[in-house]
């Protein structure tokens, strides 16, 4: 793999629901996903996190109160690129969803969620995130549309994962 990209990608929660925004422009436009974005050369992962949360949709969470609760990685069958993404979740932020340039913010039931209209590989790992798990995830893409093969590792916790990563 000769370049890899760090994205974030944050999910908020409130009683039985997850809040999705629907991306308006750019990569993954017109499906439903958590809020997130590159992590830009001045920035730490963190701090990409806070920003794109609010950029897309304006809620706030405060950069302690992030749990990253997943490492997924995306890779696309003879591209060079890995998408090395850091998924975080949190039940405390402040502010209302509002739409924005890139997303339009929605709350969902858990048990009612977009499969169709969201990235593949997001019916396969949600379960996880929705029962509380901690994991990593590595999937390979043929387009855009079909996954060749995927692995899925429960993790004791992240912070474990991240050291003893070479
Ligand atoms: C392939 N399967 C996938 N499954 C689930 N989520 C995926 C994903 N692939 C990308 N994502 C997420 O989609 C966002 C893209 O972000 P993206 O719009 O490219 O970034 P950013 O806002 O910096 O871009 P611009 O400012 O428009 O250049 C970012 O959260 C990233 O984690």
């Amino acid at each position: 793999m000769s370049l890899t990209k760090l994205f974030t990608l944050v999910f908020l929660r409130k009683e039985d629901q997850i809040l999705l925004g629907l991306k308006k422009r750019g990569f993954g436009m017109n499906k439903w996903n958590g809020f997130g974005g590159k992590v830009e050369p001045h920035e730490t992962i963190i701090e990409a996190a806070v920003r794109e949360l609010s950029e897309e949709s304006r809620m706030t969470v405060k950069p302690s109160d992030l749990i990253n609760i997943a490492h997924l990685e995306f890779t696309f069958h003879e591209e060079p690129v890995m998408m090395d993404v850091r998924v975080f979740s949190q039940k405390t932020f402040e502010g209302t969803p509002k739409e924005t340039e890139e997303m339009a913010p929605k709350w969902f039931n858990i048990k009612d969620l977009p499969f169709s209209k969201m990235w593949p590989d997001d019916e396969i790992w949600f379960p996880y995130m929705l029962e509380g798990k901690k994991f990593v995830g590595k999937f390979h893409y043929k387009g855009f549309d079909t996954i060749l093969h995927h692995t899925i590792e429960e993790q004791e916790s992240m912070e474990a994962f991240y050291a003893n990563r070479k």
